[in-house]
């Protein structure tokens, strides 16, 4: 008997569920993808083209976009959820009616929700009660999936039906799939590290270099992983594609929009331009004041979150804040073998000798 096509459904048509549909599309699924704009669904069912958000991507012809959820929805076994985190309930709230407990609901959204602090997938467990939860996340920029580059991302469930399903769907020769049991973690990282890929935009504009850059990023994990401890998460999950992995795509490459974001705002433009100029998402915008308020809150250093903020939001200037940062508190490299507390130990005993 012939092995049945698995039914994969979309919701979202930017650039990253655009080119998810595809994967599963070439996967031999049968793939439908919802989005609002009637003329966009139009030009990926007539032309298999998403001029909007991946002009020049030949979009797997399986794939069938609709504006109707119920249609997208009908029979689906596998729900991927690619909408920006600011509408990423909105939309989950209308499929709910159309969604069942047997789906497996899978986040591949890189934010936070305001309200609560909340994360993509725990909005999805919210919003269902469901139990096949999971999100996927890594380095994966998604105008190089589209060009076929080789990639690989992570499925993050404590779920194993909902890892395997993921894995079976959108594992292919060019797009590999990891699995992990901590959600948590795998989808914190995929949202911080926009934070600093920001910042890395903004060091590049400014003529910073790679010693820079490599400082930036290896400071940047550093930070990640003392907010993770605080939040509960386990911050060996940032060693894996979903942290540091993610962490150096974003932060190197200007096809990350968060990258393209601190690039303009290193060459003077002002944010509000910054982020009209790029017409797509940039999480880490949202992200640095959600994450540099709960630091705040919580009492976690995070100096990078911190000085970005006010970059972004209280017009010191990222020059004079790249030199504030490199004056600032002596510090450990590896705070799990070296801890910041000893560090500073040591600073005051020093000073105490030298009375
Ligand atoms: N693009 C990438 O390279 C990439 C890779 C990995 C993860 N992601 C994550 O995927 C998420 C989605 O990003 P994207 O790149 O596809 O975004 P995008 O900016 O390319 O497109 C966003 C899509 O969401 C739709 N949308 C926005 N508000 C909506 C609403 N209220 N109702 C219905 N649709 C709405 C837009 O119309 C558009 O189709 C982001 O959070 C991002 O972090 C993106
Ligand atoms: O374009 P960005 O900055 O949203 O980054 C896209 C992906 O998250 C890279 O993994």
């Amino acid at each position: 008997m012939a092995e049945q096509r698995m039914r994969v459904a979309v919701l979202g048509g930017g650039s990253f569920g655009t080119a998810l549909a595809s994967i599963a599309a070439d996967n031999g699924a049968r793939v439908r993808q919802w989005l609002r704009d009637p003329a966009l669904v139009a030009q990926i069912n007539t032309q298999h083209c998403n001029g909007r958000y991946l002009p020049d991507y030949a979009i797997n012809p399986a794939v069938v976009a609709s504006s109707d959820m119920d249609e997208v929805l009908a029979g689906a076994e596998l729900v991927l959820v690619a909408i920006p985190s600011k509408a990423f309930r909105e939309v989950v709230r209308m499929a709910r009616p159309y969604l069942n407990e047997h789906q497996i609901l899978v986040s591949t959204t890189k934010g936070i929700q305001q309200d609560g602090f909340k994360l993509m997938s725990q909005i999805l467990e919210e919003e269902t009660g469901f139990t096949h939860i999971g999100v996927i996340s890594g380095p994966n920029l998604a105008t190089e999936i589209a060009q076929k580059q080789l990639t690989a991302t992570v499925v993050a469930s404590d779920d194993a039906e909902t890892r395997t399903r993921v894995q079976t769907a959108l594992g292919c020769d060019y797009f590999r799939v990891y699995a992990s049991n901590d959600r948590y973690g795998v989808e914190l990282g995929g949202a911080l590290k926009n934070i600093y890929a920001i910042a890395a935009g903004m060091a590049a504009a400014l003529g910073m270099g790679e010693n820079t850059r490599s400082m930036l990023m290896t400071r940047a994990l550093a930070e990640m992983s003392r907010f993770a401890v605080d939040q509960g998460a386990n911050p060996m999950t940032f060693l894996g594609l979903s942290g540091v992995g993610d962490l150096i795509v974003t932060c190197s490459s200007d096809l990350s929009r968060n990258y393209r974001v601190g690039f303009a705002l290193g060459q003077g433009k002002s944010l509000d331009e910054a982020v009209e100029a790029l017409g797509q998402v940039a999480e880490g915008v949202n992200t640095v004041r959600l994450v540099r308020d709960k630091a705040r809150e919580d009492g976690v250093y995070m100096p990078l979150a911190e000085g970005l903020y006010q970059v972004l939001f209280e017009g010191v200037p990222a020059r004079e804040m790249a030199r504030m940062l490199m004056l600032g508190e002596q510090s450990s490299d590896v705070e799990f073998i070296l801890s910041r507390a000893d560090v500073q130990q040591a600073h005051r005993e020093s000073e105490g000798h030298d009375d």
